[in-house]
Formats: structure tokens, sequence, C-alpha cells
């Protein structure tokens, strides 16, 4: 028996198939067919633990950043273990009810919140926006006060931080569009405790995701601190520390902190400086789900190059399904759901059948593979599914979730129907 990368819950076992808990993965395949997401119930409570435990005894809440992964049954088990969420939208919001959240437990982020939606978020009686301009400030305000109510408000703080990650994943340097740079915060929090429909309660910073060092979270929460201060200093007072998420996970040799320590380091910090009485909110996604998920796909064709040193592994999972490694370039680890000793290992580009050279999956995988094979995606469970697409017409994946022999259809494949559902024809 081996772990792979990633989880201990996926197992290569001594009959040579790869099991996640207890299922073995070519045959939810076949069952349920591909391109499939697979989903590990205990691993995403395991990594929940790692957060919670480490947090005991603390005034707390974990906000799962729901972006990661929405799919309503993986919600439903947050929401069921007493997390709340960290939304981007609306449409997560709705998410979030029909999943059984309560939203008396979301912070609302994102730079572009419209009225409709700010709206929305009064009426449900969510925990906090986190602001992230001044003219969202005023527009909040307004929404607010057209409701009769005041809006419980953080402000984003850009703190130009270097989280030392990829620059499309990268949100807390000062040339990103996100938060109130550190500088401004303090006027932004006055003009804040000014406002008639705005009720100040705290403060919130996210620097980025994929975040594998503790340094770039401390340069971060110091500054936070500082301004905490300042704002207080002023006599607007601020109820909670919300230190966003981005702790990365591996997908090959990385080796981020495991939460308890980045926790503990944090603590550490906030207690050195003497706020160790403010409740904490962090806003984990990758780090709960991301290992937790493999993407299972069947290889369609092998088609030896005559260029030297190209072959092609044709799968019938594409970009539109997985889109992290044709966007940022993203390494995911590749490996058959049943090993074989009957063919030669060969060095191939894992590709889609989408109609673009970017449609690949994994380049230059050394794999002993026959069409027909099922091969497993792994770390697959963040920002897999939550940002499928329908290009080419194609429809987006089923999704299983597995808890140790059991395993659960926790969304359907779509169908073309669905796709044009929509659609009018002219005339
Ligand atoms: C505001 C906010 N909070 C939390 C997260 C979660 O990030 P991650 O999945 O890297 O933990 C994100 C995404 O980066 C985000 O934009
Ligand atoms: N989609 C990104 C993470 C984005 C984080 C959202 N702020 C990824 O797959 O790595």
């Amino acid at each position: 028996m081996s772990t792979l990368p990633g989880s201990p819950f996926l197992q290569r076992r001594a009959d040579g198939r790869l099991y996640f808990e207890d299922c073995a993965l070519d045959e939810l395949a076949r069952e349920h067919g591909t391109p499939l997401y697979v989903y590990s119930r205990s691993a995403m409570r395991a990594a929940l633990s790692a957060y919670e435990s480490a947090l005991a005894g603390r005034a707390h809440l974990l906000c799962y950043a729901m972006k990661a992964n929405s799919s309503l049954a993986v919600l439903q088990l947050f929401a069921q273990a007493g997390c709340g969420f960290d939304i981007v939208s609306g449409g997560e919001l709705q998410r979030v009810l029909a999943a059984g959240g309560d939203p008396a437990k979301v912070v609302f982020s994102g730079v572009g919140k419209t009225p409709a939606e700010m709206g929305q978020a009064l009426q449900a009686g969510v925990r906090c926006f986190n602001v992230e301009s001044e003219a969202e400030l005023d527009k909040l305000s307004q929404v607010a006060r057209a409701l009769d109510r005041r809006a419980p408000v953080s402000l984003r703080v850009n703190p130009d931080v270097d989280a030392k990650t990829h620059p499309y994943i990268s949100t807390g340097l000062k040339g990103n569009k996100f938060g109130i740079s550190h500088q401004r915060a303090l006027d932004v929090y006055r003009h804040a405790a000014s406002l008639p429909g705005i009720e100040v309660v705290g403060i919130d910073c996210h620097i980025g995701s994929q975040i594998t060092e503790i340094d770039p979270y401390l340069d971060a929460l110091e500054r936070v601190l500082d301004l905490v201060e300042a704002v207080e200093a002023q006599g607007i007072r601020l109820h909670h520390l919300d230190l966003g998420g981005g702790l990365g996970i591996t997908y090959t040799d990385e080796a981020p902190p495991a939460p308890d320590a980045l926790v503990a380091a944090l603590l550490e910090r906030i207690d050195a400086r003497g706020h160790g009485h403010r409740e904490i909110l962090l806003e984990p996604g990758r780090s709960l789900v991301g290992n937790a998920g493999v993407l299972l796909t069947e290889v369609q064709y092998l088609k030896p190059s005559e260029v030297e040193g190209k072959h092609f592994c044709i799968v019938d999972a594409a970009m539109n399904d997985l889109m992290r490694p044709a966007m940022y370039e993203a390494y995911m680890a590749i490996v058959p759901c049943a090993e074989r000793a009957d063919v030669p290992v060969e060095t191939w580009d894992v590709v889609g059948p989408v109609c673009e050279s970017g449609d690949w999956l994994g380049r230059e995988r050394v794999l002993a593979v026959r069409e027909g094979d099922v091969l497993a995606i792994l770390s697959a469970g963040a920002y897999g599914m939550s940002m499928a697409s329908n290009y080419n017409t194609r429809p987006r994946a089923a999704e299983v979730m597995v808890e140790g022999r059991s395993a659960w259809c926790i969304r359907e494949r779509e169908k073309i129907e669905d796709l044009f559902a929509g659609e009018r024809l002219i005339g």
C-alpha cells in the first residue's frame, strides 16, 4: 500500500488499484462515467479539524471560501460542522442557503458587489461585508439606509505584501485590484464610522492563494495590527480580525505549513501584541478541499507524434473541466487508476479534446497506458469543478462523494439539452 502526494485517504493498494477511502476509483469511473470528480468526506473533515483544533479555546469562526468548491453537498458538510462561509456573489449566498448554511456566519467579499447583491445579503442577515473600496462603502450605506438597516462592515486592507505565489492569484500587492491600501485605510475607517448605514465591526485582509510560507502572513498581520491600533485610537472599535485564507496544498513537492502551524504562528503574534481578546476569522478554501478531490478521466486515443519525443495521450477531460493547467500552467499529478505491466512506459502530454493548444492537463508525464484506461488527476478538489465551463458545448462532469465504502452521486452529469435550454431561435 502506498500513499500519494496530498492525501492520506488516497492509496494505491496491493492489487495495484487506486482507492479513495475504501472505494476503488476505476469502479466509480465505470459506474458513473467520466470525466468524474470524486471527493473524500473524511479528507475534508480532517482538513477542517486541523484548523478547528488549532483554534480551540479562542473565539473564532472559520468561513470556508466556497469559491474553491461550491457544490451543495460540500457546503452541507461544512455547514453541518458549524462553519461559516466566505462568499463573493449573490449566487454564492443562495447556494449557502440551499445547503442549509447559516447566513449569520457569512462574510461577503469581492470588489464588485452590486446594490441588488448588497440588499439580498442585508435581508439574509450576513455577518459582515468585507468592503474593498470607498465607493463600495458609500453605496452599501445607501442600500442599507433604504432598507432601514445598518450594514456590518470590515474594510479589506491591502497590506502590500508579497505572498510569493503565482501572479494571477496574488491579491495583497499594491498593484492588485483587491482591498483598500493600508496607507488610506485609516481615513476610510473614519469615513465609515460617519456613515449612517454602516456599522464598523472588524478588519479583513487576504493576500493571495496557494501560499506556502508563513512569513507573508506575519508581515501582513503586522500591518493589520498597526492599523487596528490606529483605528481604535480614533474611538472606532474593531471586534474581529479576519485574516483571510490562502494556505497552499501539496500538488507535487510543495511543503506548505500545516494549518495548525500557521494558526499557532498567527496567534502567537496576535497575543504578543496584546490583541488576544479579539475574535479570529479565517477564510480557507483550497486547504480544506483541494487534496480531498480527484478528477477521473478515460484515455480516448494514444497519438505518438511524428515529431521526435512528442506523444499525446488524449483523454475525455479537458480545460473546461479543469482549468488550472491551462490558466496558470499549474502542475497537477496524473496517475493511472489501475497499474498495468503489459505496456511500456512512455512520456506523454496528457491533453483534452477541446480545440485549443492550451488544452493540456499535464505535460511530459511518464505513464504506462492504453486506450480505455482511467487516469486520476490528483488534488483537484479546489478550483476544479467550481471553475468548469461549457466551452465547446461540453456538459460539465458528474461528482461523487465517498466515505468509507459508501459513495453518493452529489451532482448528475450535465445533459446537452441543459446547455441550450435558455436559448431562443429568432422568428
Ligand atoms: C477573499 C478571499 N478569501 C479567501 C480566499 C480563499 O483562498 P484559498 O482557496 O487560497 O484558501 C480567496 C481566494 O483566494 C479570496 O479571494
Ligand atoms: N483559481 C485559483 C485560485 C484563485 C483564488 C481566488 N482568489 C487556482 O486555481 O489556483
